[in-house]
């Protein structure tokens, strides 16, 4: 056996063994122990994923119980605000509400109506009939379509009903305006407007007007590219407003800044009535506020002109109708009335100019005829207008007006509970009315005198509404139309600058989705 010595250690044979022994026991151990930790390495990754899964799984539970929940939440509210509404019929009126749905909780069915615009209404009318219930802008509605319904609003004004405008609108315009007073405070309001659009004044706008709508016609035709004619009618028509309404002469740069303050007003004249930062609300009030204290500065500026300076405006003519009446208009009454007569023709103007340049468009037979009409009356090209012109109506489209039910009244058998905002249908009144033939076809035509199928029965074709609440700004409206009728005929050719012709959209007013882009050239 051999030996060795380290020291006062000795190796030996028999401790070599051993310690060999307890080497490969070691490297055993060690390998033993590598397994198991890989064998505990999986074990834990395998328990981690099921924690994991079951995590996942508890999530998804959790989740899936919270739609659960939201859903039922909201259906139990849906169905107690539906409860709630009808839970405040008159309940002494044995009559029942109109059919209908009242939404969805606070914003009822705001924006289904915001997206689907005539769809909306259209679609509901089908299903519920010509008197339907609905929840719109914070207030419960019933939508009313038809002559016979139509009459009893407009002709019940100040008894059945009275004006009343979405609230936002109401807040935005203010107190002071036209459309938002009733009563005898209306009555001596509509007075002072009568003589600013009496017979007399319209002539004295006339010059004026036609001079505006030359020289935006001539931009069109100046213009290289296709013309958004939408934005274009909205610029002429504040031009317009402008120039006849408030009788200013501004630079283009002055007169595109307000006008673009003045969209904003009326981009966020419907909205709902929260006043919070961002609001639509809010956004229009600023608007106001703006157009407001410009307003007051030209306001002044015009009072303090001497008499022989003034050139007549719809604004002079106020201020002079005013004073026959004895009636003091206080600054404030002046801004709101100014903002208002703008807001009141300038939407509606540029809606129905745009209607107009697009069924010339899709009916080149009618501009033959016109051209033909307006050559034998020496109308064309050399294009002075006169008042013998001004015959032919359009289809207009403007998509009706505002009533609150001032007591429990029945419609079409139905109940309209006090206090209900009650909403006329111009457009779907015209669209489904019996008398017209085709009504939707453009022809001008049926409004010939002798056989008008709008004298058929009166409240079949309400353009202008109807009663006492009727558009004060009617004839001017259609000297307007009239004007541009005959300088576009008698001046210009056109073409659609788009394959198609674009689709309709109905919020906040009749107009085509893309703006409608057409060339214009002098013909
Ligand atoms: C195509 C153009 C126009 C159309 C289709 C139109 C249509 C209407 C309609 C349907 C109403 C009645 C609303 C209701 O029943 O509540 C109305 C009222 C009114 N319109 Fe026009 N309008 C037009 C142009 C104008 C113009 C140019 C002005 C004035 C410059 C004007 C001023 C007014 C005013 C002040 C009222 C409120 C009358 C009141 O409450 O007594 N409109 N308009």
């Amino acid at each position: 056996m051999r030996t060795i010595h380290f020291g006062d250690f000795v190796w030996t044979e028999t401790i070599k063994h051993e310690f060999r022994a307890a080497v490969s026991d070691l490297d055993v151990q060690l390998k033993l122990e590598k397994r198991n930790a890989s064998v505990c390495t999986v074990a834990r990754g395998c328990l981690e994923m099921f924690l994991l899964e079951l995590s996942h799984l508890s999530a998804l539970v959790t989740a899936l119980t919270s739609v659960v929940s939201a859903l039922i939440l909201l259906a139990v509210s849906k169905q107690l605000w539906t409860f709630r509404w009808t839970n405040t019929r008159d309940k002494e009126c044995k009559l029942p509400l109109p059919n209908g749905s009242m939404g969805w909780p606070l914003v009822g069915e705001t924006f289904h109506w915001l997206f689907q615009g005539s769809n909306f209404h259209i679609s509901r009318r089908e299903k519920h009939g010509n008197v339907f219930k609905t929840h719109l802008l914070g207030k419960p509605v019933i939508r009313v379509t038809g002559a016979e319904n139509i009459r009893k609003i407009l002709l019940g004004e100040h008894n059945l009903v009275c004006t009343q405008w979405p609230q936002s609108t109401r807040i935005i315009l203010g107190p002071n305006t036209l459309v938002n007073s009733i009563g005898d405070l209306h009555k001596n309001k509509r007075k002072i407007l009568a003589k600013v659009f009496s017979r007399g004044a319209l002539e004295m706008y006339l010059p004026r007007l036609q001079a505006v709508v030359k020289s935006e016609i001539a931009k069109w035709c100046s213009e290289p590219g296709p013309v958004d004619v939408y934005a274009a009618a909205k610029s002429l028509t504040f031009h317009i407003a402008v120039r006849i309404l408030l009788g200013l002469k501004m630079e283009e740069k002055r007169i595109v800044y307000l006008s673009q303050i003045f969209e904003q007003l009326i981009n966020n004249l419907f909205s709902l009535p929260i006043d919070a930062p961002m609001s639509g609300l809010r956004k229009g009030i600023k608007a106001r506020e703006m157009l407001h204290a410009c307003m007051e500065k030209i306001i002044k500026e015009k009072i303090q002109k001497p008499e022989s300076e003034k050139y007549y405006d719809a604004f002079d003519y106020m201020l002079s109708s005013a004073k026959e009446n004895r009636q003091e208009l206080s600054m404030q009454e002046l801004k709101e009335t100014a903002v208002e007569l703008i807001f009141a023709a300038h939407s509606t103007t540029a809606s129905a100019s745009t209607s107009l340049i697009l069924q010339l468009l899709r009916h080149p037979g009618v501009v033959e005829k016109a051209r033909i009409e307006l050559e034998s009356e020496g109308l064309v090209s050399n294009t002075q207008s006169n008042n013998s012109c001004y015959r032919k109506e359009n289809g207009l489209k403007v998509s009706g007006g505002y009533r609150t039910a001032l007591q429990t009244f029945e419609l079409d058998g139905y109940q309209i509970p006090k206090g209900w905002s009650v909403m006329y249908s111009i457009r779907d009144t015209h669209e489904t009315a019996a008398v017209f033939q085709s009504p939707e076809i453009f022809n001008p035509d049926r409004f010939r005198t002798k056989h008008d199928e709008s004298k058929t029965g009166r409240f079949n074709y309400v353009p202008f509404g109807g009663g006492i609440r009727s558009c004060v700004g009617k004839q001017l409206a259609q000297m307007i139309l009239k004007t541009l009728a005959v300088e576009v005929i008698g001046t210009c050719k056109w073409t659609l600058a788009t394959e198609n012709f674009p689709k309709m959209q109905t919020v906040p007013i009749v107009h085509p989705v893309n703006g409608l882009h057409v060339h214009f050239n002098y013909a």
